[in-house]
């Protein structure tokens, strides 16, 4: 479905890390759809490079490179490939990341350190350089984080995922005041269950075969979430229409974070 005009973003230039599968991939499409011209990234070269290829039979101008979000000369890489390539940069979405689920008490010191560095490290640092980037073109820019929806609630099994993706909140937040008189917004959305392959190679398949039916059931509108509903999300969180939104963080989680609600009913 297309929610959005193929003139909402035209002539707007964004990178999407992680854009060469599930979410970052959706979310990718739809800024495409909705004019953006993209620069997708993983550390995958073919995975990216596949996914471009989608994307230009579908007319989005679409460009993709490997980089390796923990490694800050391969992020300044892609800010420079991104320039030389469009010209300029106006929408950065970071929503490359991950964790491993495991006990606390089992998760080793190399373990705890690998997801908070790729989570937490690589997420700043790709928005520092981009960010550098918009301060010198004088136009502003719109950042999203992709983060979780039991930020603030917790989630047992992903500590380190959990710590890493408040880490980014609280940046975010500390971003948004510190660059507003440059006018770079930059946001965070909390995605509930969205059924990827990478979710469902790290999560599910380590949680076991129910476990999608199981957190569905705790789901108020009683449904997993479309991906295209996450790229609808942040095409509104990129545009104009958002001029006025900074530091902010929008669950969208089908109302799974309200818990089951009051067990008394007064009716
Ligand atoms: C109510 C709503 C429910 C919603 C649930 C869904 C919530 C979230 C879903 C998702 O996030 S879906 C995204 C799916 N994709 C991923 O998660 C990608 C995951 N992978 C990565 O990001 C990276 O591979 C990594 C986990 C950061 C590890 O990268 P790295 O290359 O640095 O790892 P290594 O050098 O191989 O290992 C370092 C260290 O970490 C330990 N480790 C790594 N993977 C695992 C694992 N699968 N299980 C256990 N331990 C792992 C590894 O053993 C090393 O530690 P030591 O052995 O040296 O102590
Ligand atoms: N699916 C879900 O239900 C939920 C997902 N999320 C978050 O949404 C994001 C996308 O998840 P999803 O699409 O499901 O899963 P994927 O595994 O498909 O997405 C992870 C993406 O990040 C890229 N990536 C990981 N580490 C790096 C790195 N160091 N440098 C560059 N790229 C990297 C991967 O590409 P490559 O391996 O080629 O580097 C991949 O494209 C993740 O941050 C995830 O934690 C949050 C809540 C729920």
């Amino acid at each position: 479905m297309k929610i959005f005009s193929e003139h909402l973003l035209r002539e707007k230039v964004a990178i999407v890390t992680g854009g060469g599968t599930g979410i970052g991939k959706q979310i990718a499409q739809e800024l495409g759809r909705s004019g953006a011209k993209l620069v997708i990234t993983g550390r995958r070269k073919e995975v990216v490079e596949a996914t471009m290829q989608e994307f230009l039979a579908l007319g989005i101008e679409t460009r993709a490179i490997s980089t390796d979000i923990r490694e800050p000369q391969q992020v300044q890489r892609l800010v420079d490939y991104t320039v030389e390539s469009f010209g300029r940069i106006d929408i950065l979405v970071n929503n490359a990341g991950g964790q491993f689920p495991k006990k606390s008490e089992e998760i080793s010191p190399n373990g705890w350190n690998a997801v908070i560095h790729n989570n937490l490290n690589g997420t700043f640092y790709v928005t520092q350089a981009v960010a550098k980037q918009f301060i010198k073109q004088g136009t502003g820019g719109a950042i999203t984080n992709i983060l979780v929806s039991f930020l603030h609630r917790g989630a047992p099994g992903i500590a380190h995922s959990v710590a890493a993706r408040n880490g980014i909140y609280g940046m975010m937040r500390t971003l948004a005041l510190e660059w507003a008189k440059h006018n770079i917004r930059i946001n965070g959305i909390g995605p509930g269950l969205f059924v990827t392959e990478g979710m469902q190679e790290e999560m599910a398949s380590a949680a076991g075969a129910h476990f999608i039916e199981q957190v569905t059931q705790d789901v108020p509108l009683g449904r997993t979430g479309k991906l295209e509903e996450l790229g609808w999300l942040v095409t509104y969180l990129s545009s104009p229409a958002a001029e006025y939104i900074t530091g902010e963080f929008i669950i969208i989680d089908g109302g799974n974070s309200l818990g089951r609600g009051l067990t008394f009913v007064p009716y």
